[in-house]
């Protein structure tokens, strides 16, 4: 969808912010861009919707080579998202959004009604926020219209400029949540520069890590993390890459611990005999189609005597993560909570358990995974073991 060949960017001082570039973005894919401060990032971006001429090489967008495309023509079709999100300050946040689209000739009403709708994709809810002025909005939210605005002609390339940067690390989270949560749904050939690692790892389906004006290493975020290219790059990513990872691998049910079931309506005595005979020191309490429940303790159903059921006696179960979430998510559940494990769910369904030994094993699996160039359930069981 977006192909560089050979592309350089010399600057008229001597400055060589680009240095040969080839490389490709897939229909649908989200590319981000990482590496430090002046590596040439902003160039290489500025140059697929013409804002920077490239010296040399040439550029192609769905098999057209943009130079031969009228720029403003081009600018049409590519959304730009920048961090100072360039809202304009006394329109409203309605109108801010139905900018472009309003630009290139759609009817008012169709154009507002269309600023509605991304407003409501990205999170805001129109009827409160549209009448609204920039200033009349938190710095995330801000950011949110900047990217509604971007998407409003429904162009099939983003470009994203350090979108989520000038906000504090808790929104910044969430916004990149929300992103990854509209891309899904929307699937744009998006390419995002930003200069944090960890969040070109939480984002990109495909990572180009950059030194000066080249890019040293351009694959998937597992094997940056796993298997850096080079030194460079291994000095990039840094020495918590594990702890990185946490945040790139999913929990598979393979990874899961089944404890002990107990049903909901079965006796508390049952329970309890079970239980101990397991020793087990709690169970999972689920229910007669297998969604969970809750939780009991060994004491509760052994005190409760005749005539107790589980379902009486069981906790509600905070500590959940929904399968496929990054193991990140199941560690923070775990502290939040205070818990020695989370329940692992599929929809309503009870999975298994993740405890902190089989998380450990988890991420150690997708270090070797990578290591091999293979899935992590090809990975031997024997290997983690050993490590
Ligand atoms: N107009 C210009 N004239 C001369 N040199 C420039 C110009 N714009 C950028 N450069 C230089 O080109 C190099 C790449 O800049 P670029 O903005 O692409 O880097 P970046 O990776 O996006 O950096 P940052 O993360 O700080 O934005 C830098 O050395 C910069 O100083």
């Amino acid at each position: 969808m977006i192909r560089f060949e050979q592309v350089s960017k010399r600057y008229p001082d001597g400055t060589m912010a680009v240095d040969e570039l080839s490389f490709e973005v897939g229909e649908g894919e989200l590319v981000t861009l990482v590496g430090p401060s002046g590596c040439g990032k902003t160039t290489t971006m500025m140059m697929v919707n013409r804002l920077i001429e490239p010296t040399a090489g040439r550029i192609l967008v769905n098999g057209e080579n943009i130079a031969d495309v009228d720029p403003v023509r081009l600018r049409r079709r590519i959304g730009y998202v920048i961090q100072q999100v360039g809202l304009f300050p006394h329109r409203t946040v309605l109108d801010n959004t139905a900018t472009v689209p309003a630009l290139v000739g759609w009817k008012k009403a169709k154009a507002r009604a269309r600023a509605a709708e991304l407003l409501d994709l990205v999170g805001l809810d129109p009827k409160l926020y549209g009448s609204r002025y920039p200033e009349q909005l938190s710095g995330g939210q801000r950011q949110r219209v900047g990217v509604a605005r971007a998407l409003a002609a429904d162009p099939p390339v983003l470009l994203m400029d350090e979108p989520f940067g000038a906000v504090d690390p808790v929104v910044r989270e969430q916004l990149q949540d929300e992103f990854l949560r509209m891309q899904a749904a929307v699937r744009k050939t998006v390419l995002l520069v930003t200069h944090d690692i960890e969040e070109a790892v939480r984002l990109g389906d495909r990572i180009a890590v950059y030194g000066q004006g080249r890019i040293e290493q351009f694959d998937t975020p597992g094997a940056v993390l796993g298997a850096p290219a080079t030194p460079y790059v291994a000095g990039f990513v840094g020495a918590d890459r594990g702890l990185k990872r946490l945040s790139v691998t999913e929990i598979l049910p393979d990874d899961l611990e089944q404890p002990t079931v107990v049903r909901i309506d079965e006796p508390a005595a049952h329970a309890a005999a079970r239980l101990r005979e397991e020793d087990a020191r709690w169970g999972v309490v689920l229910d007669a189609d297998g969604d969970l429940h809750g939780w009991v303790g060994i004491d509760e159903v052994a005190l409760a005597g005749e005539g107790g059921e589980v379902g009486d006696l069981a906790h509600r179960m905070r500590a959940w993560v929904p399968v496929g979430a990054p193991l990140k998510q199941a560690f923070g559940v775990m502290l939040q909570h205070d818990a020695g494990w989370v329940a692992v769910l599929d929809g309503a369904r009870f999975l298994g358990v993740l405890t902190p030994a089989k998380l450990h094993e988890a991420l150690r699996r997708s270090v070797d995974a990578d290591a091999q160039g293979v899935t992590r359930d090809q990975v031997e069981f024997d290997s983690v073991a050993d490590a």
